[in-house]
C-alpha cells in the first residue's frame, strides 16, 4: 500500500509530516492545492479515502476553505485517518491477501485442487442439514429422559445458530471471496454472504455442546476439537471464506453455546410446555 507521503509527490514541509494534516484546518501543500482545484479529481480522491468509505462525515461546516477557495464538503478529504482506521484497513488487507493465498482448493485447477473432494466432505460434516437430521433422529430414538433432554436442546441450539448467523450475514453483507465457486449444497439466500462462517459457528458451538454433554474418552474429545478446527480451516482452503469470517465464526459459535446454556430447556420447562399443549 503506497504511503500517503509517496502519493503526495514528496512535497513535504519542514516537519515532513504534512500528509496527516486535515485540509479543513490549514492550507495544504502546493501539490495538493493544485489537485484540489480540480473538483473531479478531488471527488475521486475523497471517495477513495478510508474515512469517506466509512461514511463518517466531517463535523465541520458544509463548506471548507482551501487557500481562500471555498470547496463543498464533498470535495474535501481528511488526510488524518484514525489509528483504528489504519489498523482495520491493514487487517482487512492482510485478511484478503492471506485468504487468497490459503484458498488452495478453491477449484480443481488450484494448486491443491485434487483434495477438493475431501474438503467438500468436511464441508458436509459441518453443514446444518446432517446435524439437524442427526439430532432429530437421536431424539426420536432416545429412550432415556436425559438423552431426550440433551437432543432437544441440541436441536434448539442448531436452529438458534441458523437464525443468528442469518441475521449477522444479512446485516454485514460481506461478499464471499472472488475465488470462491458457489457450488455448496442446500444454502439459504443469505449464504451468498460470507461473514461469519456458518460452518465455523456450528462447529465451535457443537464441539462445546458435545464436550459438555457427552461422556467421551480423551481421544474422542481431541477428535471433536480437531474436527471443529478442520471444518473452519477447510472453509478458507475451499475459498468459501476469508480468515476473519472463520475466526469470528469460531468466536460467535463459542459464545452461542453460553446462550444455549442460559436458555436450556429443562424437563420441568418441557413438562409445562407439553401441559400447555394438552
Ligand atoms: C440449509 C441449512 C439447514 C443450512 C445451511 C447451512 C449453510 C450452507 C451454511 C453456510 O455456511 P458458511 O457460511 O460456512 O458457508
Amino acid at each position: 500500500m503506497p504511503s500517503p507521503k509517496a502519493r503526495s509527490g514528496g512535497a513535504a514541509g519542514s516537519s515532513g509530516r504534512y500528509e496527516f494534516m486535515s485540509l479543513s484546518r490549514s492550507p495544504p501543500p502546493p501539490a495538493l492545492q493544485r489537485q484540489g482545484s480540480d473538483p473531479t479529481a478531488a471527488r475521486l480522491r475523497a471517495a477513495d479515502s478510508p474515512t469517506r468509505r466509512r461514511g463518517s462525515g466531517s463535523s465541520t461546516a458544509s463548506t471548507s476553505s482551501t487557500g481562500g477557495q471555498q470547496l463543498p464538503e464533498e470535495d474535501c478529504m481528511r488526510l488524518n485517518p484514525s489509528i483504528l482506521g489504519i489498523a482495520l484497513s491493514s487487517l482487512l488487507a492482510i485478511d484478503l491477501w492471506l485468504s487468497k493465498r490459503l484458498g488452495v482448493c478453491a477449484c480443481e485447477d488450484s494448486s491443491w485442487g485434487s483434495v477438493r473432494p475431501l474438503m467438500k466432505l468436511v464441508e458436509v460434516s459441518g453443514h446444518g442439514i446432517p446435524w439437524l437430521v442427526g439430532a432429530a433422529y437421536c431424539l426420536y430414538k432416545s429412550d432415556s429422559a436425559a438423552g431426550q433432554e440433551v437432543m432437544l436442546n441440541l436441536l434448539m441450539a442448531l436452529v438458534l445458530d441458523l437464525v443468528l448467523v442469518s441475521i449477522v450475514k444479512a446485516v454485514v453483507r460481506r461478499r464471499r471471496p472472488a475465488h470462491n465457486r458457489m457450488d455448496m449444497f442446500a444454502t439459504f439466500s443469505v449464504d451468498r454472504y460470507s461473514f461469519p462462517s456458518g460452518h465455523a459457528t456450528r462447529a465451535a458451538m457443537c464441539a462445546r455442546f458435545l464436550l459438555a454433554h457427552l461422556v467421551l474418552a480423551a481421544p474422542l474429545r481431541v477428535l471433536v476439537l480437531l474436527w471443529a478446527a478442520f471444518v473452519g480451516f477447510s472453509r478458507v482452503l475451499l475459498g468459501r471464506h476469508n480468515v476473519t469470517d472463520v475466526a469470528f465464526g469460531f468466536f460467535m459459535g463459542y459464545c452461542q453455546y453460553n446462550l444455549v446454556e442460559a436458555l436450556w430447556l429443562s424437563p420441568v420447562t418441557l413438562q409445562s410446555m407439553v401441559g400447555q399443549l394438552e
